[in-house]
């Protein structure tokens, strides 16, 4: 192995140079005995663990954490979005306690660095280059490492999670190079733990969902987020982006922002000056986030922007007055706390420290000259005598600017208007009409549509004059300015939790703003899902009064609902519509419908089919495996699963086998799912299962199938026409033989169909089934037991004798039927010799039934197993 290009750094655990800059967090909470995982060997105390992090650029701080565990060759991964106090990180690494923390060098003097330095004095921190940061390499020590079969389902994860990626790769290099020590080939246990207190949305789902961004069109506002941003601020804004990215999972929390929507929502006076006070707000997180973070090289830029940020920074405290009034009649508990992080006495120590340095007036200007002058004069008189001489210059030199200008305009009989741009500084400006001589001492000059820009040479100098002077000012401040610095930086935890709280407003007020204008309620959280007349978000706004509302029930005993129904007829609108419902609740905004209730959900999950399915090299129906492996090896209790038209990509009998197989093990899951499918013989085979129910969305089908009206409208019940594909296709150009064969076929088939429900042949494929579920409950008996090995064996041998007799006993007249079946088709249409030879129906039902039936007491060492193969007998 090659070796890095830069030497690994080992730092002691000292305070970064932001002097005086105190912890953000609290010990006491950082580090919560009570909170640590009983469930990863990382949680044994006194191990070797390395933690490896790494965050997003920008202001919101997405985190990524890799656990090394050598002692117990144990991974753990995990990508947190958090706040600019990094409590969740700093809560997660605290309750690993690892021996050393890997950070990447060039975040050595970054805030996250500082806050883990301040919180967790007992692990050394290490700088390693950025090289080793690489998330392709987190990515191949994957393949190399991760047990065989858990590859593919943790390269989704990696895949999705960068961060966490390049941690893996960082802390698994510096084992390699710094420690000599290296783990042999797939023999790494690797475990991904969502951030707690927060529902998982896997990025598949965000992108299939739209929930932050639209599938067809980036710009579109069409999207979950697009339609919630009615915030003010960047801070409300960034604050909705990441609850919808991580919903909150905590009842209270919930309560709480209910309580202060509604009330919110209620007064309107209240909320208006709200909405008032928000406007104009500056970026808060981005004005601390700069005071606190010192480049080790210090410009004049730098120093000008030290200037400008306590200008901001000053402007940003005034404003919190406004919201502290606004909320003057808040009665909620949320509110109520938000008003007293602006209080008065809690703004007191930074406006003192504000008014002993800056002048009064001084506030932050987005145009270049007005936020020039507020630089000059933002420093108070008297603090530095040289400084009010600089400050003179620089105001005579501007004073002769001007008058240059008046004189030239009197000599030359022009109008003539000096304006100011940061690149030029002064420059002359004019009519076109009045271009038509220019004086020969205009230099500079650019012709634009309606006017002509230009300088003269007395006023280049004069311009060099002012910023010489400004320069000087701001050179003679920056002592002054950068004391002050210090002083805020002891003051700026306080801050960064009045722009938390600001954020939060805003984002409840722009709640408060949907419920009113769309008419959205408040839901409750109770252990059911119950929607009176729930409406998908967006939809209903591109359709308007025409959306038809729907409900929905889902308790533990309905927890799997089989939703069938024509195309077109609003199944994805109907399950997408529970999900993005699901969210909103537990981001703490209203809902759509007349009345909600939800549970909380701790993971969701959407298999939905997107016309992006066929990517480069996957099939869709490899695509749709690898993400129904990826849910069906993370689910775990409390989630909630939406697969629309699953096994699309594959043969209809594998595509049944496989959508059955699938709806078996989302069925033990014990998770809350919706699951759209065209498949009906699903529907009726899992109809009988535990759990689940059979819904469709109606639609009127005329008598000779000339017209089909979409009624949009959940209904109980499979669909009952299943000729609506023929429907569809008589509306569009087919040539009528083909129709003439396919409603031909259709109606025989049809007509198996009905016997096969309403004979015999109904009531034994029940025997069969409880029969099967019979041998799978004492086969389950027989793996729990003590029974001595010779004993179960024979009892094993008997009872599949026994299954064996009783299922040929079943099977004795399903050959005949299978004759008619293949008859009737092939009158109808001719079949092709490769359909009828398809793989699986070259057997006869008995012979298939009874080496099943032999493959149930191979297989039955795991509960999926039994289940699938009692699946595929019953097809
Ligand atoms: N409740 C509703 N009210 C009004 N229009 C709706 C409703 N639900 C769906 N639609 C409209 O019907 C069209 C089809 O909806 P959707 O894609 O959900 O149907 P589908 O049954 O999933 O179709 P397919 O089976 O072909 O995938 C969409 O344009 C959608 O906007």
């Amino acid at each position: 192995m090659s070796a890095p290009t830069q030497p690994l750094s080992r730092a002691p655990s000292q305070v970064p140079s932001v002097d005086s800059f105190v912890p953000l967090t609290s010990k006491a909470t950082s580090r919560h005995p009570t909170a640590r995982p009983t469930t990863t060997a990382t949680s044994v105390v006194g191990q070797d663990i390395i933690c490896a992090v790494s965050e997003s650029r920008g202001v919101s701080s997405i985190v990524g954490l890799a656990f090394v565990n050598l002692a117990t060759a144990e991974v753990v991964l995990c990508q947190i979005c958090d706040s600019q106090i990094y409590e969740k990180t700093v809560t997660k690494i605290g309750v690993f306690e690892p021996n050393e923390i890997l950070f990447m060098n060039t975040a050595r003097e970054s805030k996250l660095c500082y806050i883990l330095q301040e919180n967790l004095p007992e692990p050394t921190f290490t700088f390693m280059d950025r090289k080793l940061w690489s998330d392709k390499t987190g990515l191949e020590y994957l393949d190399r490492l991760a047990f065989r079969d858990e590859v593919d389902s943790l390269k989704v994860i990696l895949i999705s999670n960068y961060f966490t990626a390049c941690c893996f790769a960082a802390a698994l290099k510096y084992v390699e190079m710094e420690l000599e020590r290296a783990f042999a080939s797939h023999s790494l246990r690797i475990k991904f733990e969502p951030s707690q207190g927060s529902m998982t949305i896997d990025l598949a789902t965000v992108v299939s969902l739209e929930l932050i961004q639209n599938l067809h069109n980036a710009k579109s506002r069409d999207s979950l987020y697009g339609l919630l941003n009615e915030t003010l601020t960047p801070m409300g804004a960034r604050l909705l982006r990441a609850s919808l990215l991580q919903p909150s999972t905590e009842r209270v929390k919930l309560t709480a922002r209910y309580n202060a929507v509604e009330e919110l929502s209620t007064k309107e006076d209240m909320f208006v000056s709200v909405r008032q006070a928000l406007r104009g707000f500056i970026d808060s997180d981005r004005v601390l986030t700069s005071i606190i973070l010192v480049p080790t090289k210090q410009t004049v830029q730098y120093v000008e922007q030290s200037v400008n940020n306590m200008i901001m920074l000053k402007t940003y405290v005034s404003s919190i007055r406004n919201i502290y009034q606004a909320l003057g009649a808040a009665q909620s508990d949320l509110l109520l706390s938000i008003r007293e992080l602006c209080s008065p006495a809690e703004r007191r120590p930074v406006e003192q420290l504000l008014e002993q340095t800056l002048n009064e007036n001084v506030t932050y200007q987005s145009k270049p000259l007005d936020l020039r002058n507020q630089r000059t004069y933002c420093v108070k008189a008297g603090v530095n005598s040289l400084l009010d001489v600089a400050r003179q210059t620089y105001k005579e030199a501007n004073s002769d600017a001007t008058e240059l200008v008046e004189r030239l305009a009197e000599t030359h009989d022009m109008a003539l208007d000096l304006k100011y741009d940061s690149a030029r500084q002064y420059y002359i400006c004019i009519p076109t009409s009045e271009s038509e001589a220019l004086p020969k001492d205009f230099i500079n000059i650019y012709r634009r549509r309606n006017r002509i820009e230009c300088q003269t040479l007395d006023l280049v100098k004069l311009n060099q004059r002012i910023t010489d002077a400004h320069n000087e000012v701001v050179s003679m401040s920056d002592q002054t300015i950068q004391d002050l610095r210090c002083d805020v930086c002891a003051v700026v935890a306080g801050l960064f939790r009045v722009s938390e709280a600001i954020a939060m407003l805003d984002m409840l007020a722009a709640f408060a703003q949907l419920a009113t204008s769309y008419d959205y309620i408040r839901p409750e959280l109770t252990a059911t899902l119950a929607i009176k007349a729930g409406r998908h978000p967006i939809r209903e706004q591109i359709h308007s009064s025409k959306f038809i509302p729907n409900d929905a029930y889902a308790t533990p005993q309905t927890r799997f609902q089989i939703i069938t129904g024509c195309n077109m007829s609003g199944k994805s609108t109907y399950i997408r519509s529970l999900a993005l419902m699901t969210i909103m609740a537990q981001i703490g905004c209203f809902v759509p419908a007349q009345y909600a209730s939800f549970p909380i959900v701790h993971q969701l999950f959407a298999r939905v089919a997107t016309s992006d399915d066929l990517d480069a090299n996957v099939s869709t129906f490899a695509a749709e495996m690898r993400e129904m492996a990826f849910i069906l090896r993370n689910i775990q209790p409390r989630a909630m699963v939406l697969v629309d038209e699953l096994g699309r990509g594959t043969s209809t009998t594998d595509g049944l086998a496989i959508a059955i197989a699938l709806a078996e093990a989302l069925l033990a899951s014990n998770s809350l799912v919706w699951f759209a499918t065209h498949f009906h013989d699903l529907a009726r085979i899992m109809s009988d299962r535990s759990g689940v129910i059979n819904l469709h969305l109606a639609a009127n089908i005329a008598e000779d199938v000339t017209k089909m009206t979409m009624l949009y409208q959940i209904s109980e019940g499979p669909v009952p026409d299943r000729r609506y594909g023929l429907a569809l296709s008589k509306l569009v150009d087919l040539p009528p033989t083909v129709l003439k064969v396919a409603n031909n076929v259709s109606e025989a088939l049809e007509c198996i169909s009905q016997q096969r429900n309403s004979d015999s042949r109904t009531v034994t494929i029940a025997k069969k089934r409880k029969l099967l579920l019979s041998l799978r409950e004492q086969l389950l008996i027989a793996r729990n037991s003590t029974m001595d090995d010779e004993p179960l064996r024979c009892w094993l041998i008997k009872l599949q004798q026994n299954f064996s007799e009783q299922m040929n006993a079943f099977d004795g007249d399903w050959e005949a039927t299978d004759q008619d079946e293949s008859q009737i088709v092939s009158e109808s249409a001719p079949l092709s010799e490769s359909s009828k030879a398809s793989p699986g129906l070259d057997q006869s039902p008995a012979k298939r039934s009874s080496a099943m039936s032999k493959s149930i007491l191979i297989e039955s060492d795991t509960e999926a197993s039994t289940t699938d193969n009692e699946s595929v007998v019953l097809v």
